[in-house]
């Protein structure tokens, strides 16, 4: 006879131990080695929290610099790695092209075999300074346009923005851009985290673990879920077009995309308010409130009917429209930024391994 544990969906699970990060709902924290996400948008920049999850501690000024240049000094990709983009049938997403690009770049791995805390660490520089060209080259080479030159005379963030738009951003847009990849830099254990734990507890590599993870954040009930949103409000000119699409989306049972969490059950993810401000920020630049108002009057609906929040995904969506970038590239922006948890997470799963094997709760023919 079996004894049962079963929790679908994991819910509630511990499935590791980690010094990585931990979503405190009672203290309301989302802590990164021991600081507050959300205070750290506040003053620091996606590079530091970057550099905080690979190395324990914050950088200095001389840390951040030498970090930032070790970045530059990786955004070159392969040229094979563009020529394989460059026959992915059109139709391909951008997602799954960045999935092929990462899965390629184990080939050009000297010591793929060497799982040492030292040599995944230079991997995470390596992948960190090459996701924006990944990125955005894989979606220009599928629209027919030739890649993209990275410019290391901008910051990490500045480039990424320069990269997506072709323009070199203003200070507020890069800002608010930095901001954007801070928020979505790392949180605990969602599904492509943990698929990427999965995979490295056979002892299999860094790249396998992350192209398994972009799998994951296809998905729009995760990562997926951000271009949803703008196509949703994209379908209609204001808000109340907007709250009589949610209401038929809810008769009709639909999921609304944007809202919901695993963790954040009784109130909005800390994260989306950010992006709400940067929202209305940048509405501010343009005096179009349009999406804004769309946005909250979708917010308001969705607590009197479901008790249901907004999740990062929500306001992030019409923050990367306001910043000029194109749909498509929303989820793999999310992963990019990602990468620097994810490789956090496979480096420490490394350091402690024991392969994950669960169970199952038989419910097949008698035997
Ligand atoms: C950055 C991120 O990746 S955040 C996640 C982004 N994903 C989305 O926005 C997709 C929409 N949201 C969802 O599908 C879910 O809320 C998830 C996947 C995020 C969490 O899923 P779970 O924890 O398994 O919650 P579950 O789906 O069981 O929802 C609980 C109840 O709330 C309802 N619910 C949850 N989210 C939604 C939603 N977005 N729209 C409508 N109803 C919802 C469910 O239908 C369910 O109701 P029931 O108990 O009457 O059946
Ligand atoms: O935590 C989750 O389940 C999903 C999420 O918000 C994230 O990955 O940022």
């Amino acid at each position: 006879m079996q004894t049962i544990n079963y929790k679908p969906g994991l819910e509630g699970v511990i499935a590791v131990e980690t010094a990585i990060s931990f979503l405190d709902s009672e203290k309301e924290k989302i802590v990164i080695r021991g600081q507050d996400l959300i205070e750290l948008s506040k003053q620091k920049s996606y590079l530091d929290v970057a550099y905080l999850l690979l190395e324990g501690n914050l950088p200095s000024p001389v840390e951040k610099a030498a970090f930032e240049q070790q970045l530059k000094e990786n955004y070159d990709v392969p040229k094979e790695v563009i020529d394989v983009l460059k026959i992915l049938p059109k139709k391909t997403h951008p997602m799954d092209a960045q999935r092929t690009a990462i899965s390629m770049l184990g080939g050009f791995d000297e010591q793929i075999d060497d799982r040492s805390v030292a040599a995944n660490k230079k991997r995470a520089i390596e992948l960190l300074g090459k996701l924006p060209s990944i990125t955005v080259n894989s979606y220009r080479v599928l629209q027919n346009q030739d890649p993209i030159q990275p410019r290391a005379d901008l910051s990490y963030s500045a480039n990424f923005l320069y990269m997506i738009t072709g323009k070199v951003p203003t200070a507020i847009e890069e800002e608010i851009f930095d901001r954007l990849l801070l928020l979505y830099i790392e949180h605990e254990m969602p599904n492509s985290t943990f698929s990427a734990r999965v995979i490295a507890s056979t002892q299999s590599d860094i790249y396998g673990a992350l192209t398994g993870a972009v799998a994951s954040l296809k998905g729009n009930l995760h990562g997926g879920a951000n271009e949803a949103v703008m196509y949703m409000l994209n379908d209609v000119n204001n808000a109340q077009s907007f709250v009589n699409l949610l209401k038929d989306k809810l008769n009709k049972k639909e999921k609304i995309m944007g809202f919901g969490h695993r963790v954040y059950m009784k109130k909005m993810d800390p994260r989306a308010l950010i992006m709400k401000e940067a929202l209305h920020q940048l509405c501010q630049q343009t005096g179009d409130y349009s999406l804004y108002e769309k946005c909250e009057a979708g917010e308001k609906l969705m607590e009197q009917e479901k008790g249901l929040f907004p999740n990062l995904d929500y306001y992030a969506a019409p923050v990367y429209w306001m910043l000029g970038i194109p749909i498509p590239l929303y989820t793999p922006i999310f992963f990019s930024s990602r990468t620097a948890g994810l490789c956090a997470h496979v480096i420490e799963q490394h350091e402690h391994n024991r392969i994950f094997r669960p169970r199952v709760k038989y419910i097949g023919k008698p035997y």
